[in-house]
């Protein structure tokens, strides 16, 4: 996977400036070349398999997945039925048995670590069930974590985490640490921090399982009135069928087999 340098300046996600690679020249986050496709995330075939001979594990069996520009997505499924390993794979933290992923026209295959890792720093936020939010640090520095390490200057990267934080309603929280914030507000936390570099695409695995419904209900319609914004594309992984309104697309992932949904049909909640 290479950065081809663009002929034309894009916007920085971070400071809104023009910004042309190798990076944005007032704030410092790496400026990639514009991708004007649809498609920013495509799985094509993949397969993956745990283990070998009689304890082999199919837990994705030929799954062909487009996450389009823009779109919320739900993945549900039952236990088991491989939503956290087509997770890991979009998330380029596990690499299929076969077949393709392509994150903004660029093949994964050969990708080195080091591309990946940058890749996910870049162009890929996460949530998780768990926050993971760093206990020392307060909200603000939290969010501010991934933008400083990407090289964003500690003057853009503080404005830009309170920016984000203010827009998730967490304005008058940006100085408190996680133990003094509640679960939604943790959550939000995460959220900012996934959003603070401008990804294509958003992966959540779980996000409300901590929350309560109403907590779980507000943190996501955030994410997803945030990211819609911007042409962020989210994915989220969950048990949780109430979501079903906020999303695009509805997948069900079953024994490793994907099949789309109505969503529609969930618009009630009911699984
Ligand atoms: N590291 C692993 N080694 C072996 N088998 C695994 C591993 N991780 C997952 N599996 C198996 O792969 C299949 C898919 O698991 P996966 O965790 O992707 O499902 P899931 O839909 O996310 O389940 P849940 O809803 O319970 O989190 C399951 O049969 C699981 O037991």
């Amino acid at each position: 996977m290479t950065d081809t340098p663009g002929e034309n300046p894009m916007t920085c996600p971070v400071c809104s400036a023009p910004a042309t690679p190798p990076k944005c020249g007032t704030c410092g986050r790496p400026a990639l070349a514009p991708f004007e496709g649809t498609d920013l995330l495509v799985l094509d075939g993949v397969r993956h398999t745990y283990g070998s001979g009689p304890g082999e594990v199919h837990a994705l069996r030929e799954v062909d997945m487009r996450v389009r520009r823009g779109e919320i997505t739900l993945i549900v499924g039952p236990s088991g039925g491989g939503k956290t390993t087509a997770l890991l794979v979009m998330g380029l933290l596990l690499k299929p048995t076969a077949g393709q992923v392509r994150l903004a026209g660029q093949s994964m295959e050969d990708a080195s670590e080091s591309e990946r890792t940058r890749a996910r720093l870049l162009q890929l936020g996460f949530v998780f069930q768990q926050f993971n939010l760093i206990k020392s640090l307060t909200a603000r520095e939290n969010v501010m974590v991934p933008m400083r390490y990407a090289g964003v200057s500690k003057k853009h990267a503080g404005e830009r985490a309170s920016e984000v934080l203010t827009a998730l309603g967490l304005g008058h929280r940006v100085d408190h640490r996680p133990a003094d914030l509640s679960g939604g507000e943790k959550q939000r936390v995460a959220v900012a921090r996934a959003l603070a570099l401008g990804p294509q695409v958003v992966l959540a695995d779980e996000p409300t399982a901590n929350l309560d419904s109403v907590a779980g209900q507000r943190v996501v319609e955030k994410l997803a009135e945030l990211a819609s914004a911007n042409g962020t594309s989210v994915v989220i992984v969950t048990h949780d069928t109430r979501l079903a309104p906020i999303a695009d697309r509805l997948l069900r992932l079953e024994d490793g087999a994907l099949v789309e949904q109505d969503v529609s049909a969930f618009a009630g909640g009911h699984p």
